[in-house]
């Protein structure tokens, strides 16, 4: 197996915002063109650890909770137009007495996706201060994606599709609804954080900016009036 390309690495500036450069790999193990951190963040039993193994694996790993101690990662390679793109995706415990081990990956996250259970309301409630943590925490211009887990439990919800829409527009975030049970969005939302990532690094000056919100609302057409939400 081989490098097709040398990857592309974030450096750090001075004001907080990423720049990428070309770095050759070292390993020959690892085939990608360029890698990003992808964090996952939510209160506790919101399903992020599912939503991962859904992504990764395309099972959902139900059944018995059994709560994330501090941190875990797994990496998925996917293509992003003719590039192969490594997310590195860190899967956080949503549990309080976790959060100073956490808040020490969040620098270096490109991209964070905040869950809460459309089945759980203080979760939802809970929103603003994972986004206050994020401010705090996080890169000035890192991607955030909202996402209402769990849609597949209808009769439970409690949480309404337009209180999350609501709360996304407010904070200029896209937002749609998943469920690690059926998988729907899944794949959908890390693909798009993996276009946007990709486009913020490979842009020419002269070529125009990705649409993140418009790619979302371009692949809910094609698939559906309902299937993003
Ligand atoms: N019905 C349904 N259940 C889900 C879904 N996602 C997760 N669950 C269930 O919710 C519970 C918690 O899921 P986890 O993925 O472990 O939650 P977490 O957010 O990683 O929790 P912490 O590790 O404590 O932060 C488990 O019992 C899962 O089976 C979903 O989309 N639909």
């Amino acid at each position: 197996m081989s490098i097709r390309k040398a990857p592309l690495t974030r450096k750090q500036s001075r004001n907080g915002t990423s720049k990428y450069v070309l770095e050759r790999c070292a390993s020959i193990n690892e085939y990608y063109d360029i890698a990003f951190k992808v964090m996952l963040l939510g209160d506790s039993s919101v399903g992020k650890t599912c939503i991962l193994l859904r992504f990764k694996d395309g099972a959902f790993v139900g059944g018995n909770f059994i709560a994330t101690v501090g941190i875990d990662f797994r990496n998925k390679v996917v293509d992003v137009d003719n590039l192969k793109v490594k997310l590195q995706i860190w899967d956080t415990a949503g549990q309080e007495r976790f959060r100073s081990v956490t808040h020490a990956y969040y620098r270096d996250a490109q991209a964070l996706l905040l869950l809460y259970d459309i089945t759980n309301k203080p979760s939802f409630d809970n929103i603003r201060a994972w986004l206050n943590e994020v401010h705090d925490y996080a890169q000035k211009d890192v991607v955030i994606m909202l996402l209402g887990n769990k849609s597949d439990m209808a009769a439970e919800r409690v949480v309404k599709t337009e209180d999350g829409e609501k709360l996304a527009k407010e904070y200029g975030v896209p937002f749609m609804e998943t469920s690690a049970k059926t998988g729907i969005n899944v794949e959908l939302a890390f693909l798009a954080i993996a276009k946007e990532l990709k486009h913020r690094t490979t842009q020419q000056p002269n070529e125009p900016k990705f649409q993140l919100l418009d790619y979302i609302e371009s692949q809910k057409h094609k698939t559906g009036c309902c299937s993003l939400v």
